[in-house]
């Protein structure tokens, strides 16, 4: 046996790899042509609907396996040319070592024995007899005329001993092989042995490939792991898609890693439920979104909804934040009473009376008619909903208040002339308009107005906070991340905002410009009156056209809710996923110890409200696979003086170098590109200099326009990676955010290779 690679036998290797994933790549072709054809004749609809309830591992027969080829044909050129290639990975299985082993220790995962990826045979190092078993394993299935298997699909029950099989339990595999390919060239190999001693004719090379993966240098989005998914991980991946699956560890524990993978093995187990019921996956903020985006369709996944907390809505997309303590006010629950009074309250500016002349009879209703009639309606019915049933609550109001009983017929005269009079349809317009949810937000720029509904829920100085953060949205035209969720609850309160019937639209209403952008035209800004302009201030009214562009429809429901850096959620935004997630089974990612939403009990109740009674799983993740571990032993010194039961994971991976410390001094732009220029040369990868805001504009400079070195702030490094990061003013970034401590724990472990720190 060998345990080093010597280059000829690592050419050997490759080259016999190369082998099998051309003949891989020869059949995808073949398909490929088949593909086309199946299109052409119009059934690639039906065919490609049959395939996607099929696993690979599952079902036999020609049909199925022309379906199966139909997908893998169709991702082949994206996986192997976006995605570091299609085959990665391949088992030696041995079946007599499996016979005497223990009837759980078995490769396939107790599941019946499936044909080999490549079967026993000539092709390669493991041909040794019959009980030798060759599995290549991919991010698809790939099966031969014959339908045996060439590849199995990573998460098909027969992969499984690829990530579960250890030294301890080998599950009758000899050797687990990572092939590294750049496009379909199969360029490296690392090999793990999961016995003591290898057969002659196994050949082991490389280092391992989780070391080889860790080492590597960071890129911009973040790389699936479908390779080197550890045994632990694979227990949370492929765990029970029912109930609340929660996902606990301490930073870089691989916790969104292995999530995203979970995603992907919960479409392959139930794709019949999780594909036609939606997968949303929500993450702090569009930074996060794009990080992961390419992790799923490199798993040859692309039906999963990637939202930030700011772009849950479809017509609001923000990256805004409001100062600590507004974000405060809005995340927690206390400001419901709020919402609930501002959308039962009178619309700002309608009528507070009412006269009219109905069949003959002389009609006056007063605010606190008016009011009352609101309130009744409101017990039972939301606003945009109830057009209808608050003109009949007014009638019969006005009925009411006529004074006139007994006359039964008068009345049904009176109500009849009442529902089309037109005087009464005018005042409805004025008096029950329709209310989109963020005009209500716009409202309370009125701090009277907040002070009034909020009735004592709010103390003074929240409620001029609280006023002014709105009319700042008016003023900058953009919507706060916390807002989104104010609008969601709103939304929920006042019901789908109704289309007004067609005879009624006014001219310029029509629908042929409801989209101009087909005209090219990208702004409207209205014309306004000279008349009605003159000596009035001019009203720039873009910004409001922004805050209220599109329209806001009833919230999508998803099948499953994945929920990463959920420690982070306020209750306010908790509710809003709860209304994505009524029936759905949920994974929820978070380590409470990087938390930066203060009130973790507040928080916790909303949380328990969305998931409802289901049952829970928990898994914990323990090693910390990101940062180097003098990095990590850092950050963990600095958390744990203030969080003593901070989850501390054990970083696997040592460099020997300590980070730096150095002085912000009198320059910090200074200070800070040389910082930069120093790590510029040490990595290869992207470097973050992460930086509190008294320091954002100085710095600004530092950041190059190729986006390899950023300057961001330390909220929005959640959850994201980086080669390298210059971590500037740790003190100034605990004073600044309402998460202290633990947002500083966040910014000192985002680097996987080298941090300075600069004081
Ligand atoms: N089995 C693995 N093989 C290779 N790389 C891995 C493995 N598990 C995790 N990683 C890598 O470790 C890094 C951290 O993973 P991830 O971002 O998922 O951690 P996290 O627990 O979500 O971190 P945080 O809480 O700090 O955001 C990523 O680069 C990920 O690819």
């Amino acid at each position: 046996m060998s345990t080093k690679s010597i280059p000829d036998e690592l050419a050997r290797e490759i080259a016999v790899e190369q082998a099998h994933v051309d003949r891989v790549h020869e059949e995808l072709e073949k398909a490929g042509v088949r593909a086309d054809v199946v299109q052409a004749e119009g059934l690639a609809r039906s065919q490609f609907g049959r395939q996607v309830e099929i696993g690979d591992a599952e079902g036999a027969g020609l049909f199925e396996r022309d379906a199966l080829m139909f997908h893998a044909a169709k991702r082949r050129s994206a996986l192997d040319t976006q995605y570091e290639g299609l085959v990665f990975g391949r088992l030696d299985i041995d079946h007599a070592m499996l016979r005497a082993a223990t009837p759980t220790d078995a490769a396939g995962n107790g599941h019946p024995r499936e044909r080999s990826g490549a079967s026993s045979g000539p092709s390669g190092s493991g041909g040794s007899g019959e009980d030798r078993e060759i599995r290549y394993i991919g991010r698809l299935g790939v099966r031969d005329d014959d339908y045996e298997p060439l590849v199995i699909d990573w998460r098909a029950p027969a992969a499984s001993p690829f990530y579960r099989a250890t030294p301890t339990q080998p599950m009758g595999v000899l050797r687990r092989r990572v092939l590294r390919s750049r496009g379909t060239t199969v360029i490296g190999i690392e090999d793990d042995l999961m016995v003591p001693e290898a057969p002659d004719d196994l050949v082991v090379v490389g280092d391992g490939a989780l070391m080889a993966a860790l080492t590597r240098s960071r890129g911009e989005r973040m790389r699936d792991i479908v390779a080197t998914i550890q045994a632990h991980q694979d227990e949370a991946i492929r765990a029970s898609a029912r109930g609340i699956t929660e996902i606990t560890g301490g930073p870089g524990t691989g916790k969104t890693v292995v999530a995203l993978h979970r995603a992907a093995y919960l479409l392959y187990s139930d794709r019949r439920r999780f594909e036609s019921g939606g997968i949303l996956v929500v993450g702090p903020s569009g930074a996060y979104t794009a990080y992961i985006e390419r992790v799923l369709p490199s798993l040859g996944e692309e039906s999963v909804v990637l939202r930030a907390l700011g772009d849950v809505l479809d017509v609001v997309d923000t990256e805004r934040l409001d100062p600590p303590a507004v974000a405060r006010v809005k995340g927690s629950t206390r400001i419901r009473s709020l919402l609930a009074a501002a959308a039962r309250g009178r619309v700002p500016d309608s009528p507070t009376e009412l006269r009219v002349m109905v069949a003959g009879r002389p009609v006056r209703l007063e605010a606190r008619d008016l009011d009352r009639v609101r309130s009744q309606v409101l017990r039972q019915h939301q606003r945009n909903t109830a057009t209808a049933a608050a003109q009949a609550a007014l009638g019969e109001a006005a009925w009411a208040s006529l004074g006139i009983t007994g006359d039964r017929d008068a009345k049904a005269e009176f109500i009849d002339k009442w529902e089309d009079h037109l005087d009464v349809e005018s005042f409805m317009e004025a008096w029950w308009p329709q209310v989109d949810p963020r005009e209500v937000l716009l409202w309370l720029g009125d701090p009277a107005l907040v002070r009034r509904h909020a009735r004592g829920s709010l103390r003074d100085d929240e409620v001029e906070a609280l006023a002014a953060s709105f009319r700042h949205a008016l003023e900058v035209g953009s919507w706060s991340v916390a807002d989104v969720a104010l609008v969601d609850d709103l939304a929920a309160r006042l019901g789908q905002v109704q289309d007004a019937p067609k005879e009624e639209r006014g001219f310029y209403e029509i629908e042929e410009l409801d989209d101009l952008s087909q005209y090219g035209v990208t702004e409207v800004q209205p014309v306004r009156s000279a008349a009605r302009d003159e000596g009035a201030p001019v009203v720039r009214t873009e910004p409001r056209e922004r805050l209220l562009a599109g329209r806001i429809g009833r919230p999508e429901e998803y099948a499953h809710v994945l929920v990463d850096e959920a420690q982070d959620l306020s209750p306010m935004q908790w509710r809003m996923i709860g209304r994505r997630g009524r029936y759905a089974s949920w994974t929820v990612v978070g380590d409470a110890a990087q938390a930066s939403w203060p009130d973790a009990a507040e928080a916790a109740a909303a949380r328990e409200e969305a998931f409802g009674t289901q049952g829970r799983q928990l898994f914990h993740m323990d090693t910390n696979y990101r940062n180097a571990r003098e990095i990590f032993d850092y950050a963990a010194d600095v958390v744990r003086r203030e969080v003593p039961d901070a989850d501390i994971p054990q970083a696997v991976r040592e460099t020997g170098l300590q980070p730096l410390e150095a002085p912000l001094g009198p320059d910090p732009l200074a200070a800070t590109r040389a910082a930069v220029d120093a790590l510029l040369g040490q990595v290869e990868g992207p470097i973050a200099v992460i930086t509190p805001a008294r320091h954002a504009a100085a710095l600004a400079p530092v950041a190059d326009p190729d986006g390899r070195v950023q300057v961001v702030d330390p909220m929005s490094t959640k959850g994201l990676e980086y080669d390298a990061t210059v971590v500037v003013d740790p003190e100034e970034i605990t004073r600044e955010s309402p998460g202290g401590i633990r947002v500083l724990y966040v910014a000192l472990t985002r680097a996987a290779h080298r941090m300075t720190v600069l004081f």
